[in-house]
């Protein structure tokens, strides 16, 4: 046992690419633990970085410097157990058509070297709502069922680490809530989960914590709930007691905008003033306060903060 699932320290990894001297440099020095137990989330934009990553831990990209350990394993020093270690959920839903579901997992256990009493096939289909599929052609179930079959072959050797990359990239909403009730249960269970998703308001969901890359390099690594309280713009609705001609201007405000008659909504910096100064002000006019509502900042926002400030230098 080991207090961090993952490990990464100093990744790098550069494409050669013909005709681009010196070649792609896709990670650029990215390090970060995974704390075991966790739901960690690998967020970033497009091309970002982290299909590399989770590819150089599964062992099909060679890094070009920095080290990386899964479950207390080196990638290096001991690759057959840190593959052992770790499950992985590509984005390609990749098994063989002809084979059933049943199948699929006995093979996948097969590969992995799990004896046939400790082979768990039946319970894993039943995981994933698949039971009923056991013995139906694997090319006939639908995406979404196809897509929990890939968690299930993930699961055939127990990891203690199971890795998403983009799991419910075309699932819809019923499917995709189903694989998190999922992720959820193997994570209460004990397995440590990684998942990489553009749906941030899964990950703000999900995740006990979160690492953004843009560009090959991280960003933001902390427990979810930080992450989303760094995001400083706050908006609040305000209705008052009487019609209002124009939107008031203050130097609380960051942005005033008139909503309706009464409505003002206005936009203010909390690490700048808290929303008593932004009401006060309001009042100091002389108008009357009927009604508040606030919206909390979401991930998408400090995903954007944070991505446009990296990206500004
Ligand atoms: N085999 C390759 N050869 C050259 N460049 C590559 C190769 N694979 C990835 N890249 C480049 O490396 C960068 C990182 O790509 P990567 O696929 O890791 O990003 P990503 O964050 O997973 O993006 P996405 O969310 O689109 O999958 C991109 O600029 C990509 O074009």
């Amino acid at each position: 046992m080991t207090d961090a699932a993952i490990s990464i320290q100093g990744l790098c990894k550069t494409y050669a690419v013909k005709g681009v001297p010196g070649g792609k440099r896709a990670l650029d020095g990215v390090t970060f633990d995974v704390p075991a137990g966790s739901i960690f989330g690998l967020l970033g934009p497009n091309g970002a970085g982290k299909s590399t990553l989770i590819n150089i831990l599964a062992g099909l990209v060679n890094k070009t410097d920095g080290a990386a350990s899964i479950w207390g394993f080196d990638i290096d020093a001991h690759p057959r157990n840190a593959k052992a270690s770790i499950g992985i959920v590509n984005q390609e839903i990749l098994f063989d058509p002809f084979f059933t579901p049943f199948e699929t997992l006995e093979i996948q256990a097969g590969l992995y070297g799990v004896a046939k009493r400790d082979r768990r096939s039946m319970e894993l289909l039943s995981a994933v709502h698949l039971a009923d599929k056991a013995n139906a052609y694997a090319r006939t179930l639908s995406g979404g069922m196809k897509r929990r079959l890939m968690v299930a072959k993930a699961m055939v050797h127990s990891p203690p680490v199971l890795v998403l990359d983009e799991p419910t990239a075309g699932v819809d909403i019923e499917l995709r809530q189903q694989l998190w009730a999922y992720v959820r249960e193997l994570n209460q269970a004990g397995v440590t989960v990684v998942l990489t998703t553009h749906y941030l308001e899964e990950a703000e969901e999900l995740c006990d914590r979160i690492a953004i890359i843009n560009g090959g390099r991280l960003i933001a690594n902390e427990p979810t709930r930080e992450l989303v309280g760094r995001a400083q713009e706050k908006v609040v609705a305000v209705t008052v007691d009487r019609d209002l001609a124009e939107a008031p201007s203050n130097v609380c405000f960051d942005k005033v905008t008139l909503k309706g008659a009464r409505t003002l909504e206005i936009t203010y910096r909390k690490d700048r003033v808290n929303a008593g100064e932004v009401l006060a002000a309001v009042t100091r006019d002389g108008l009357g306060i009927v009604d508040v509502s606030t919206k909390e900042p979401d991930l998408e926002d400090v995903f954007l903060n944070l991505t446009r400030s990296s990206a500004g230098g």
